[in-house]
């Protein structure tokens, strides 16, 4: 993120600006300063500044937006400006960033836009005033479509010219190409760009497995039946009808449910089945495990290598009136006998570490923070949990390798490669067949005919990737836990 890093917050001396704004001025400033996450941290602070809905909204809008588009409107405020963003206090940047956000894209009077922010820009730094100001109002003179043509016009190609528009680094932008290009879709590209930076629906998933799981309505809510996902739903008032469905329905992004079912329903569960949640943290789709196997017969464990992120499984799987083992430890290194399955698991769910660029709507400064260096450390971590995955296989068990990337490197490098190596150990399954079958309308997929990949602009789903193996043979997975020629 430009703007670089500052350790001492100066947005606690804001009183006196709009409650909403100094929420949305605190929550830029933790993120740049200590890498906060805005979706953890914004509804703390909306709550400890005892904001009403509308203020709330308006925090809420004020932040996402302008953590996804700070991009461009770094582009702009360097044309305003006259100088590199570089150059200016990151504190101020943070408070032009907002006001610009409010000047090219909401319907906040110019005024009061320019007025409150050169109000936030004298509480935290008095002299930076008159240049906020000035820069602002410089920027209120010129419409939105205006400044896109200005900022368009500086791009070096046509990447880096969608990049600087719908404010993705360019890496990125080269990345879903190379993605959508794959499935003969690359025309899709700013399609999938512009979904980036729209707030994504709220799904629910309404577990299965419980005694009332089909019932339409929740504290007398009704919930509609969602596009795809067989157990998926949407409603007006989400989060209260998760928040008093005592666990049972959650707030969950339909593709991670599909991920989750493609594992559970790609064959009849055999009562007594183990299963194993490799990288399960913070449990999301553990807990579509744990309701699967209550229905079915079968047993889970959940390992999860952060003893934080283990505790938040603990969290989603405690309303699902099933044991689930939560271990901590590395998926890399399986012991078998103390997971309690010395014969191996006959299901194995790989959610793998990855970049996460499948899920840039929900976490809105994450484009910002990865690299494609990133890249390169994930798809070896990738490749090391496939091969312990499938070494804990037990023989004719099943692993779904899940990724919330679309990166090629991260989805069918990592994936071919990892069959390369395993051969005729494991066979590949067909995917598609087993999530087409599950869906409750047809979907829209192409490229790969054996694997899936789903997308924000084409399913309103973050961009899953799903790819199902069956472990062949009798040999003992113990003895093949670790592939020697990789
Ligand atoms: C994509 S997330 C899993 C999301 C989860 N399945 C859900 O639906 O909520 C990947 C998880 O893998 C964990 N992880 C990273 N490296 C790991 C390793 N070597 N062994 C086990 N877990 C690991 C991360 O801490 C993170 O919680």
């Amino acid at each position: 993120m430009s703007g670089g890093a500052r350790s001492n917050s100066r947005g606690g001396g804001a009183e006196g600006v709009s409650p909403a704004r100094r929420v949305a001025f605190e929550v830029l400033e933790a993120v740049r300063t200590d890498e906060a996450y805005a979706n953890l941290l914004l509804p703390t602070r909306i709550s400890r500044a005892g904001l009403n809905r509308a203020d709330a909204a308006f925090a809420t809008e004020l932040t996402y937006g302008t953590l996804r588009m700070l991009g461009f409107y770094d582009l702009v405020l360097e044309l305003a400006a006259d100088r590199p963003t570089s150059s200016i206090d990151p504190a101020v940047l943070d408070v032009l960033r907002l006001g610009v956000h409010q000047l090219l894209a909401t319907r906040v009077p110019t005024h009061a836009a320019v007025f409150e922010q050169v109000a936030l820009a004298r509480k935290v730094a008095p002299k930076a005033a008159g240049f906020a100001n000035a820069v602002l109002r410089t920027v209120s003179r010129t419409s939105a479509d205006s400044w896109r043509e200005l900022v368009g016009a500086g791009a070096k190609d046509r990447d880096d010219r969608l990049a600087r528009l719908s404010s993705h680094p360019a890496w990125i932008v080269r990345a879903f190409r190379a993605a959508l290009a794959r499935e003969g879709r690359e025309s899709e590209l700013e399609a999938l760009l512009e979904a980036d930076n729209d707030s994504p629906r709220v799904n629910l998933a309404v577990l299965p497995g419980f005694d009332d799981a089909d019932a339409e309505t929740v504290g007398g809510v009704t919930l509609e039946p969602d596009r795809y996902s067989p157990i998926g739903a949407v409603t007006d008032d989400p989060i209260g009808v998760a928040r008093s469905s005592g666990g049972r329905i959650r707030v969950q992004d339909e593709g991670s449910q599909l991920a989750a079912l493609a594992l559970t329903r790609a064959t009849p569960i055999a009562p007594g089945e183990r299963w194993l949640d490799l990288c399960a943290g913070p449990g999301g789709k553990t807990a579509v495990l744990a309701a699967e196997a209550l229905g079915g017969g079968a047993g889970v464990v959940a390992n999860e290598a952060v003893q934080a992120r283990a505790d938040l499984v603990r969290n989603a799987v405690a309303g699902v009136p099933i044991e689930v083992d939560v271990r901590v430890g590395d998926g890399r290194e399986l012991d078998l006998t103390a997971l309690g399955a010395p014969d191996g698991f006959d299901r194995i769910l790989l959610d793998a570490p990855c970049t996460g660029l499948g899920a840039l709507r929900r976490r809105p400064e994450a484009r910002w923070r990865k690299s494609p260096a990133d890249v390169a450390e994930l798809t070896k971590l990738q490749g090391d949990l496939f091969d312990a995955a499938v070494g804990a296989l037990a023989p004719g068990g099943i692993l779904a390798y899940v990724t919330c990337s679309p990166h090629t490197a991260e989805t069918h490098g990592t994936f071919g490669a990892a069959l390369a190596r395993w051969g005729d150990r494991v066979e590949q399954l067909d995917t598609r067949a087993v999530v087409v079958a599950l869906s409750r309308h047809p979907l829209d997929l192409d490229g790969d005919p054996r694997t899936v990949q789903l997308w924000p602009h084409r399913h309103g789903t973050d961009a899953m990737f799903i790819a199902l193996v069956r472990r062949t043979g009798a040999d003992s997975p113990v003895a093949d836990a670790t592939v020697a020629d990789r």
